[in-house]
């Protein structure tokens, strides 16, 4: 299944830059593990804002909870996910 998510990040500006900038190493480990397995499938910044646009392919509801509650920063985020399926007008064959 396809999941449209928008992560908006809010660092508290009291956290120790070193912890933040260790949790936010630890993040890109993980987004980009999840990359290399195909399940986080596109990760786009939103200009101008600490906030991004994902999609994930993932087999459930359950496994993108279990997915994005292991995001080292999801305790400092905000998250909106929307579920997607292939448009019936779509011509790409891989975006289903
Ligand atoms: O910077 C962000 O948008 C938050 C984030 C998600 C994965 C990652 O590496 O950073």
């Amino acid at each position: 299944m396809l999941f449209h998510v928008r992560m908006d990040v809010r660092i508290p500006h009291d956290l120790p830059s070193d912890a933040a900038a260790e949790i936010i190493a630890r993040e890109k480990a993980y987004a980009q593990e999840l990359q290399r397995s195909g399940k986080w499938r596109h990760i786009w910044r939103i200009a101008g804002q600490y906030a991004n646009y994902s999609v994930f392919d993932v087999k459930d509801n359950a496994e993108l909870h279990e997915v994005l509650s292991g995001l080292p920063l999801f305790k400092f985020m905000d998250i909106e996910v929307t579920p997607l399926l292939r448009h019936p007008s779509a011509i790409r064959e891989d975006d289903s």
